[in-house]
């Protein structure tokens, strides 16, 4: 009995001792060169701050007190993630292009259960690169600027017609409809109608439910999109014992596209003797590739991936703008000046403007870039650490997530004087540093739509610019759920003569 005692108590003692010096080391291990910083509250760290300072026009002033603080490059607990944050140009530079096998992309689960796996955003390695690449060279080629250029100014017009004196235009959203229908012609070559309207009408659920919590709750945001995006998974794996007629409906727009891509599948197939047709939209950029690696639900998935930063981004870049050059009278005079130039040499003299003219409006270039720099549309990019490293002495331990925040740099004073001016004139013959500058991200995920973005948003600027003048309505810019400006950057319209 008494030997019975004694090896319990002994067992007792080695395995408390073991689990004593396990979390010891581990604790060691873990504060080793942690950066410093709070973890907040058991499980959603201090996430509830973050997403209340997102919610504010300066949603950096999370970053700002810790930064104070602690340095730099801080660990913090967000969206379930431990997470180290970093504020520091050469470390977000290193974030964005160091190795894509150890840092890998890491998003809060939400977005990762809303876009599914095939995303383009969760892919790793060469068929990444693949993805990469054939999304970038279709999204730069001079054939699609061509034809958005065309459509943009064809959509534009027809938008802009119906606008009269004293009403009040939201420009985002405004912009929103001419985007839209380049978007889903440029990607799906389909033109607008009612299966375009009807995948919109999901969209805006969809969208929001991305950046929001884990949280599964019936009724709420998260899990509405949830919802809508069980159609994109492939017809009759939706889970989804009775799906609602929207659900249904945007099942039909995915069997629609799956019958495009089967269509352009055997005209390819027809073509293999001829010269084959030139490619038109993201779908024949697609299957041009002649490798098996990219099956239909791929190219449908990555399609949808698509939208959702084509349709939001560039009409939120267009409202920023228009922010900025309503508050700034010298900036909005000069852009005014260089634009009305370019329409009296071309346009009043029956010529068509082509994407190169946008391109070379050299000061409104720079208005894109000083609005792109202040309004951060995408104000971090986030990575999971695969293994323990360390950056600048900084140690991020195996399993962490890391945030690379790009507004704060945005807005130091060591890389811009008086970061909060909007001051265009800024970026004349300047080089834009990756690290310091870096609102498309960098490195092999740099944003593959950079210039088609740009060219976008100098085609609806120049003939918002050359035909009206505006007086803006009070709105702010937030940042979540997505970046916007609340109102839509509502203006007081007046057509110039
Ligand atoms: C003002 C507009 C835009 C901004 C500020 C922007 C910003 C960004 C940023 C920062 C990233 C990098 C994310 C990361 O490193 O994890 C990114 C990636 C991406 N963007 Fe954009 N974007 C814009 C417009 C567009 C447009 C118009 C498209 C396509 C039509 C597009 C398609 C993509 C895709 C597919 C990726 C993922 C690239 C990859 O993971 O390899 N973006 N964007």
């Amino acid at each position: 009995m008494e030997s019975v005692l004694l090896i319990n108590c002994m067992t007792v003692a080695a395995v408390s001792f073991i689990v004593i010096a396990y979390r010891f080391w581990m604790v060691k291990k873990e504060t080793r060169k942690l950066p410093s910083g709070t973890m907040g509250f058991p499980l959603i760290g201090e996430t509830l701050e973050f997403m209340f300072y997102s919610y504010t026009t300066h949603p950096e002033a999370f970053m700002t007190k810790r930064r104070l603080k602690y340095g730099k490059v801080f660990k913090s607990h967000l969206f379930g993630n431990k997470t180290i944050v970093s504020t520091d140009a050469e470390i977000n530079k290193f974030i964005m292009q160091g190795d894509m096998t150890v840092l890998v992309p890491d998003y809060p689960k939400s977005i990762k259960e809303l876009m599914g796996e095939s995303s383009i955003l969760f892919t790793h390695g060469s068929l990444h690169k693949k993805v990469h690449g054939l999304i970038g060279s279709f999204l730069k080629s001079p054939g699609l600027k061509s034809q958005v250029t065309a459509d943009m100014q064809h959509y534009i017009q027809m938008s802009m017609s119906c606008w009269k004196d004293d009403q009040i235009i939201p420009i985002q959203d405004a912009s929103k409809e001419v985007i839209y229908k380049i978007l889903v012609k440029g990607l799906v070559g389909m033109e607008a109608g009612k299966y375009m309207d009807l995948l919109r009408l999901h969209f805006h659920q969809f969208i929001a439910g991305l950046v929001s919590l884990p949280f599964k709750i019936p009724g709420s945001t998260f899990y509405k999109s949830l919802q809508a995006s069980l159609i994109f998974q492939p017809l009759g794996s939706a889970g989804c014992s009775s799906p609602s007629l929207g659900i249904y409906a945007k099942k039909k727009l995915v069997q629609l596209m799956k019958s495009i891509i089967g269509e352009r599948r055997r005209m390819r197939k027809n073509e293999k003797n001829m010269v084959p047709s030139p490619v038109k939209d993201m779908i024949d950029a697609f299957i041009n590739d002649g490798s098996d690696e990219l099956t239909d639900d791929h190219v449908v998935s990555n399609l949808i991936n698509l939208m959702i930063p084509g349709n939001d981004s560039v009409p939120a870049l267009i409202a920023l703008v228009v922010k900025n050059l309503s508050e700034s009278p010298l900036a909005l005079r000069q852009i005014e000046e260089e634009n009305m130039q370019l329409k009296k040499t071309k346009t009043d003299v029956g010529m068509k403007l082509v994407w190169r003219d946008y391109a070379s409006l050299s000061f409104t270039q720079d208005v894109i870039t000083e609005s792109l720099r202040m309004g951060n549309i995408v104000t971090s990019v986030i990575r999971k650490a695969m293994t323990d490293i360390e950056i600048k002495g900084h140690f991020i331990p195996k399993g962490w997530s890391v945030m690379a925040y790009i507004r704060t740099v945005h807005y130091d004073d060591d890389f811009y004087e008086d970061p909060y001016k909007f001051n265009p004139w800024r970026w004349q013959n300047q080089k834009k540093d990756m690290g310091r500058f870096s609102p498309f991200g960098g490195g092999q995920r740099l944003c593959p739509g950079v210039e088609f973005a740009r060219l976008e948003a100098s085609i609806y600027i120049h003939h918002l610019i050359t035909s009206f003048s505006w007086v803006a309505q009070e709105d702010m810019h937030v940042s979540w759920p997505t970046p916007r400006m609340r109102k839509g950057m509502p203006v007081k319209i007046k057509r110039k003569i």
